[in-house]
């Protein structure tokens, strides 16, 4: 597993080890003592999986503590554009974002610690992702932020006219109106 550290404190993209031969291909997609020993160690406590057609995007989530998630996020069909949003008030990348490409191809992951808002847009006809949480589901602390926030200015790749959207995401927060509540 090649660890890519980035230009934000915990954000991490993992690039696992493929073994092709004639029949295919294998990889351990996940192990605990091999990310262990790399320092990364998370308890992961809940695995999602959701699929999504071209042009949509979900995000931008996350959970208050102390419901907060670490999220290990990976797409196993499809391409997404996958976004996350520093809202950890202390951070010198508070209200940075960063935008990664995680496709069934690049077998790419990205360790997403709490303390970001994450969303994806999809590329691709559809896309399927999983992704382990370190927290369990809890709807009383979610908070989100508007995906199309001018402050934020994020560019989702996809044009305007074939984003879809839930009518829960287009009535999330401005990021001027936001209060983290991440130190
Ligand atoms: C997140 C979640 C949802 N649900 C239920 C609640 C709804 O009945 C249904 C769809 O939920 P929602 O529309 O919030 O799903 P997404 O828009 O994919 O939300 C996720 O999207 C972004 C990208 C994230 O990073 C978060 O994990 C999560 O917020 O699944 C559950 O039962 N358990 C869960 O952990």
């Amino acid at each position: 597993m090649e660890i890519i550290k980035t230009d934000f404190e915990g954000l991490l993209i993992l690039v696992p080890k493929v073994i092709v031969d004639s029949r295919g291909f294998f990889m351990e997609s996940y192990n605990y003592n091999k990310l262990k020993e790399l320092g990364i160690d998370n308890n992961f406590v809940q695995d999602n999986h959701s699929l999504s057609e071209y042009g949509v995007i979900r995000g931008l989530h996350f959970q208050n503590p102390p419901y907060a998630q670490t999220k290990l996020i990976r797409a196993i069909s499809g391409e997404i554009l996958d976004v996350v949003v520093d809202i950890r008030k202390s951070s010198s990348t508070y209200g940075k974002h960063l935008s990664v490409m995680l496709s069934a191809e690049n077998k790419k992951q990205l360790l997403i610690p709490k303390g970001f808002a994450h969303g994806f847009s999809v590329i691709s006809e559809n896309a399927e992702i999983l992704y382990k949480c370190d927290n369990f589901y809890n709807k009383s602390s979610e908070g989100g932020l508007k995906f199309n926030d001018t402050d934020l200015n994020i560019d989702w790749k996809i044009p305007k006219d074939k984003v879809l959207v839930s009518d829960k995401d287009l009535n999330q927060l401005n990021f001027q109106s936001f209060k983290s509540q991440f130190e």
